[in-house]
């Protein structure tokens, strides 16, 4: 099994963000995901970790079709106030990468759910591995954490990768007129804890 280990630690400020975190990256990793790492203002607390998969229309220019751009603002938020880790992962469109999450939203036009689109494609509904998410942290030295998520699949893949699970705290729900079908299908068919 291939090691994953620390390749360069930089501070980098940011903007909005009262704390600055190094990023972090890694030797061994299958694409160039990075970690951010926020100091712990109180030795031994257990780290709070998001695991953010790259979502370019959603962080980048504000698409109103996901979530992704509010929920990393918001785990950006919570992690510089508590202390612990944002694993930045690159796994585009749940790992179909960008030009087939394009083409699938296209036919999400035509009346297809989020993951009806990607089998129409011929691609997997979900083709993330949380294994490198689990080494990047083992890497950090840190293997107990507090989670933040409503995907019930992501903390099942980092306890079967070795990562212990102290608490799972829920991310925001970032409802507009447009994700609606898109929360609900996650909800509805993946099991996503989202109260509408
Ligand atoms: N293929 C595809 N990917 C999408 C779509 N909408 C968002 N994504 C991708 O989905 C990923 C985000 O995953 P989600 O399932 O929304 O949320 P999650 O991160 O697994 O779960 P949480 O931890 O609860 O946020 C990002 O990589 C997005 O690019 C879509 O309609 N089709
Ligand atoms: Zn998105």
């Amino acid at each position: 099994m291939k090691m994953v280990t620390v390749r360069q630690r930089v501070d980098i400020p940011l903007q909005d963000v009262p704390v600055t975190p190094d990023f972090v990256s890694f030797e061994g990793v299958l694409k160039e995901h990075i970690a951010l790492v926020f100091p712990s203002p109180v030795a031994g607390t257990t780290p709070l970790v998001r695991v953010h998969s790259e979502c370019i229309t959603g962080e980048v220019f504000g698409s109103q079709l996901c979530d992704c751009g509010p929920q990393l603002r918001e785990a950006l938020a919570l992690i510089a106030r508590q202390g612990g880790v944002l694993l930045y992962l690159r796994q585009e469109g749940r790992g179909i990468g960008l030009y087939a999450k394009l083409q699938a939203y296209s036919l999400q036009k035509q009346g297809l759910d989020t993951f009806e689109a990607n089998r129409h494609l011929n691609l997997p509904e979900d083709s993330r591995s949380f294994e490198d998410a689990a080494k990047m942290l083992d890497a950090l030295g840190i293997n107990k954490i507090r989670l933040l998520t409503n995907n019930p699949d992501k903390q099942a893949q980092l306890e079967q990768y070795g990562i212990e699970i102290e608490d799972i705290v829920p991310t925001g729900v970032y409802l507009n007129p447009h994700n609606r079908r898109y929360l609900e299908a996650k909800v509805k068919l993946r099991d996503h804890k989202i109260a509408f």
